[in-house]
């Protein structure tokens, strides 16, 4: 055998016997894990047990499975009791898939969505739900709604605004007319990638997106590819699924959509505003408890008149009630001119809001009332 043969042998014997060094001391650190596993492993039936039980006391009183409220308080007190050296978040995130698991054996939950699968929309389900739940893709936003309606879903996630391009108007349409309430909200970083299925924009005649997508990539695109076309499409996750499929197509995605239809990234992150989010709105036929740490949001009209506004919001001040979200949407229909969509903070059974919401019932043109739900985490 040449030197060169009998070096590449004794630097691979070399690194055989560095490896055998290490795995000897990684042997009793890994015995530790596997004694910790089994603790946990216990822990986790135990628990799961305890919700199983659960489970049948509210099967007998035919109380709902899912409680927002109690959720949001078993994920604050993880991160609030959290010594390290986990992070809170990444905490959170254990808990949520336990207590996600622990209430799939009481009741597996259906949540509508925004689809196709790959969607921000169902990103927002995972991070409200945890994963053990049956998710089901819808191609619109009123068919998220007409599912939670009609019972083929428990609940649904829409998106209601996004940071960049403001509010999602459709959604807010179908508040006023939907007999579902907010149960929950849930705001996810939303990061845009190019992406085609060879990961290079040779050949490509058209970038496909949804027009939220588009609106947000728009600098981007003019700077980059302005003479390439662009096509609205129902979601980004049809884009892709559509980049998938034809070789002139590129789309504007998150990779979760990429990886599952197998396109390349050409560029990553590319809307324009780097801290772009996306709060969504879960919908469904539960009135949410307290949780200790809570918005309500509701829904008003006044007459077009001088003042009718601000003398309409006087309550919320009068009774000490911050108000953390003001839009404003032209009535399509109705005898209004504008709905004022109103965020507030607390819970439609504090007193101080209680109080406050009466007096509005009373004074304004049109009030409703879309719901209590505990503060994103
Ligand atoms: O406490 C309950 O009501 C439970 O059903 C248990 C549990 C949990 O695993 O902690 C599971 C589902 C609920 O949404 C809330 C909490």
């Amino acid at each position: 055998m040449c030197a060169a043969g009998r070096s590449s042998r004794r630097r691979a014997a070399s690194r055989l016997r560095k490896t055998k060094m290490s795995d000897d001391k990684l042997l009793p650190l890994r015995q530790k894990i596997d004694a910790i596993d089994a603790q946990i492993l216990d822990l986790l039936n135990q628990r799961a047990r305890v919700a199983q039980e659960v489970g049948h006391v509210k099967a007998e009183t035919n109380a709902p499975v899912f409680r927002p409220e109690r959720e949001a308080q078993v994920l604050r007190r993880a991160a609030d009791r959290n010594p390290g050296p986990l992070l809170g978040a990444d905490i959170q995130t254990i808990f949520r898939e336990v207590m996600s698991a622990c209430r799939a054996l009481e009741k597996r939950v259906v949540v509508a969505y925004l689809g196709p699968e790959g969607t921000f929309s169902e990103q927002a389900v995972y991070q409200q739900f945890g994963h053990a739940i049956e998710g089901l893709s819808c191609v619109s936003i009123d068919e998220v709604f007409r599912d939670a309606e009609a019972g083929t879903a428990d609940f649904g996630v829409v998106p209601i605004e996004n940071s960049s391009e403001g509010v999602i108007n459709r959604t807010l349409d179908l508040l006023l007319q939907t007999t579902l309430t907010i149960s929950g909200e849930v705001s996810i970083p939303v990061h845009h990638s190019l992406m085609t299925a060879s990961g290079k924009m040779e050949g490509i005649t058209r970038i496909c997106a949804h027009s939220q997508a588009l609106a947000q990539c728009n600098a981007w695109l003019n700077q980059n590819y302005p003479s390439i076309e662009r096509q609205a499409v129902a979601s980004n996750a049809e884009a892709a699924r559509m980049a998938g499929e034809d070789q002139s197509v590129a789309a504007i995605a998150g990779e979760i959509a990429g990886q599952k239809y197998n396109l390349q990234t050409v560029n990553a992150h590319i809307q324009d505003d780097p801290h772009n989010r996306t709060r969504f709105a879960v919908i469904g036929r539960l009135r949410t408890a307290p949780s200790g740490r809570d918005q309500t949001s509701i829904v008003l009209s006044v007459p077009n008149k001088a003042g009718a506004v601000y003398n309409l919001l006087a309550p919320l001040a009068r009774h000490g009630v911050s108000m953390t979200r003001f839009e404003s949407r032209p009535a399509r229909m109705g005898a209004w001119e504008y709905y004022f969509y109103v965020d507030l903070e607390g819970h439609e059974q504090d007193e101080k809001v209680a109080q406050a919401l009466e007096e509005l019932r009373q004074n304004a043109a049109f009030f409703k009332l879309l719901g209590s739900y505990p503060l994103g985490l």
